[in-house]
């Protein structure tokens, strides 16, 4: 059995998903989390539960959207489960009254009842219940609350296949309908007076399934003939005006039968707060302190001590540990070599930084689970117009600051295809958490004063080279209008510790897995081609296949403060994951402890160079499993091969006036 989960964005489908089916998908407090369809298992595996992206109508205007409307017409399934905001009722029974129209037997999940009782809104279940013909089950998604006995309703009850004409919209509309039945008997199993209702609302998903199925000259005749008898019966307005007009009457009929509100205060507290968030001059400011306190967080007071002590643990007893293993063992020099100086420094090198991984990670997850992303989407909506985008591009953005791959995926949710493009090609300029070891590494030596303010200047210079990218691009190579921006700012949330923990390791737990598989993997053969060469095996380095290929890169750097082979060859692999710049790092500059690869790199860099290096590795190409993901969702090798080499040129050029400019003003 499947049941689809359907519900406005924001309204805890999610939520319900992972309570029901023990999954730990994405969940956030803003409209959009929610971007592909995921299958779960229910606990009991009774059945199977898809989770869909949030929508307001299944009339789709995003790419997210069309997710939805796609599996409507194509993916066959046998309950339909509504997800309804119970503080928000009205506005989420549109989309109820169109699935009622579907005709699949449906439950209704009332959740946030506990919202809606804190602001003094009570809705009679059991008066909904016979309005909508539906099973109504209260629940919190959040707590768990109410899900079991949700599961069960589902799963267990011969739900009935009720009416689906909850809304009249009088006889012209429904005599068309029957017209048009009869064109489609036989040619579809989907119900004629939905497709017949989304047609005339104007969804192109509908339309095209018609034309595939029918005469196109069927489809218009049909259209016609609803705007005639529309203007016999004297309405005025269009028929998808007029559909939606209907299908209010109904929804405020129901809606003061079966709500009460007796909220006290007129104000909410999280309109209050917004005056502030998002006061035009105050919003910014307050936007880059708070980036500027994550940084401090995850530098200074919290996680560099906490990196520090790992760090000794793991060039010390780790290292040590393995070591005498491997003497016991009594392995060869080539493994004890390969072991210590290639996995452990490679690895190690990475792993290091979990702990300052995992306070950024918290910190984006409570930026976007206390509601404050769709602020800092209004926030910087004028600054994104200016450069032929909209606010709402910068949500995309911000979650490319955790990990870019979700980040582009984010921009399933932009409305227009150019825009959309614009957010693909411009969000790998984020600085993603693997980018964040170098920091820690290269301000750690050179910037141990000014740690959080430098990181926050790289993270400010990818914004602003995407803003100014952004102009470039909208005004040469992708012309065409900037969308109108329309964010449903959510409440403010108490974040639970429960799911910020859930959140925060969710995203952690990828950079630990990867440093087991792909850095582990990339260690060893850094490694191997650092300990062999043309004259054979445990060569010098400085004559090894790597610093023969890292050398011939070396020449196109020199100008840009970072001429050495070293820093090619941890460029190259910077490609495959930008974490594996460290562990190239780590063990090209072989040396027992970190306190002296730090002291090493002093050899090789000022802090200029190390400035400019940071800002290169900033913006230089996306990491593999970005490019990939840029080609899955644009499906052209075009613009994924045009994201790579257009950020290489802006890197080289940004680094080059850094440490050229630099040179001229007298900085070293
Ligand atoms: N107070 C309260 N908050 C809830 C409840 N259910 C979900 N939330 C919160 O609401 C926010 C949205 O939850 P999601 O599960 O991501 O919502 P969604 O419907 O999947 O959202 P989209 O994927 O964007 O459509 C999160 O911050 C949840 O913690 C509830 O019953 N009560
Ligand atoms: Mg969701």
């Amino acid at each position: 059995m499947e049941i689809a989960l359907v519900g406005n964005p924001n309204t805890g489908k999610t939520s319900l998903f992972n309570n029901l089916t023990g999954s730990y998908e994405y969940v956030g407090n803003w409209s959009g989390v929610t971007v592909e369809k995921k299958v779960g298992i229910l606990k009991n595996n009774s059945a199977q539960l898809i989770d869909l992206p949030g929508v307001y109508t299944l009339n789709p205007l995003s790419k997210d959207e069309g997710v939805v409307t796609h599996f409507f017409l194509h993916e066959p399934f046998d309950i339909l489960l509504n997800i309804l905001d119970a503080s928000q009722l009205r506005r989420n029974l549109h989309l109820t009254i169109q699935l009622q129209e579907y005709g699949t037997p449906m439950v209704i999940g009332l959740n946030m009842v506990d919202v809606a009782q804190m602001r003094g809104i009570r809705v009679d279940r059991k008066k909904l219940s016979d309005y909508l013909g539906s099973t109504v089950v209260p629940v919190v998604a959040r707590t768990g609350k109410g899900c079991e006995y949700l599961a069960q309703v589902v799963t267990n009850e011969a739900l009935p296949h009720k009416n689906n004409k909850l809304v009249d919209y009088g006889e012209g509309i429904e005599n068309s309908i029957t017209e048009l039945a009869t064109y489609l008997k036989g040619k579809t199993t989907l119900p004629v007076r939905w497709l017949a209702l989304q047609l005339i609302e104007g969804n192109p998903y509908v339309k095209t399934y018609l034309h595939q199925h029918i005469e196109e000259e069927r489809v218009k005749e049909f259209l016609t003939s609803i705007e005639k008898s529309l203007q016999e019966q004297g309405v005025t307005v269009a028929p998808d005006q007029y559909i939606y007009t209907k299908r209010n009457e109904t929804i405020e009929k129901i809606i003061s039968a079966v709500t009460e509100n007796n909220s006290k205060s007129k104000v909410p507290l999280s309109e209050k707060i917004d005056l502030v968030v998002t006061n035009k001059f105050l919003g910014i400011p307050i936007f880059l302190v708070l980036m500027f306190f994550m940084f401090m967080l995850t530098f200074d007071w919290l996680g560099f001590p906490l990196a520090d002590g790992l760090d000794s643990l793991i060039s010390g007893p780790i290292t040590g540990g393995i070591a005498s293993v491997l003497s016991f063992l009594g392995v060869s020099e080539f493994i004890r070599s390969l072991v210590l100086e290639g996995i452990v420094a490679g690895v190690g090198g990475v792993l290091v930084f979990v702990p300052q991984i995992f306070i950024l990670f918290f910190f984006i997850s409570l930026l976007e689970d206390s509601g404050y992303m769709a602020r800092v989407a209004l926030v910087m909506d004028r600054l994104m117009e200016m450069v032929g985008m909209n606010g709402k591009a910068f949500i995309p953005m911000m979650i490319g600051f955790g990990c870019n791959v979700p980040g582009i995926m984010a921009a399933r949710t932009i409305e227009t295809p150019k825009e959309r493009l614009l957010t693909t090609l411009l969000t790998p300029l984020m600085s993603c958490s693997a980018r964040l070891p170098v920091y820690a590494l290269f301000v750690g030596m050179f910037f141990v004063q000014y740690k959080a303010f430098i990181v926050l200047s790289l993270y400010v210079i990818g914004i602003i080279i995407a803003l100014i990218l952004a102009r470039v691009f909208s005004k040469t190579i992708l012309k065409g209008e900037t969308s109108l921006f329309v964010i449903e700012l959510p409440p403010y949330r108490f974040p639970q510790l429960k799911s910020l923990w859930r959140s925060t390791w969710d995203k952690g737990k990828g950079f630990v897995r990867k440093a087991g598989t792909f850095i582990f993997a990339g260690s060893v053969l850094i490694w191997l081609l650092s300990y062999t060469g043309p004259g054979g095996m445990e060569v010098k380095m400085d004559e090894s296949f790597l610093s023969m290929i890292g050398g011939g890169l070396s020449p196109i750097f020199e100008p840009l403060g970072f001429g050495t082979w070293q820093a090619g060859a941890s460029l190259l692999t910077g490609f495959l994951a930008k974490e594996a710049i460290i562990s190239t790092m780590n063990i090209i500059y072989f040396v027992p402890d970190e306190a002296t690869l730090q002291g090493l790199l002093a050899q090789f860099y000022t802090p200029l160079a190390a400035y400019s290096f940071m800002a290169f590795i900033l913006l230089y190409i996306p990491c593999l499993a970005t490019v990939a993901t840029i080609y899955k969702e644009t499906q052209s090798k075009k613009w994924t091969a045009f994201s790579m080499g257009y950020a290489f040129v802006i890197a080289y050029i940004l680094a080059l006036v850094i440490y050229q400019g630099g040179q001229l003003i007298g900085l070293s």
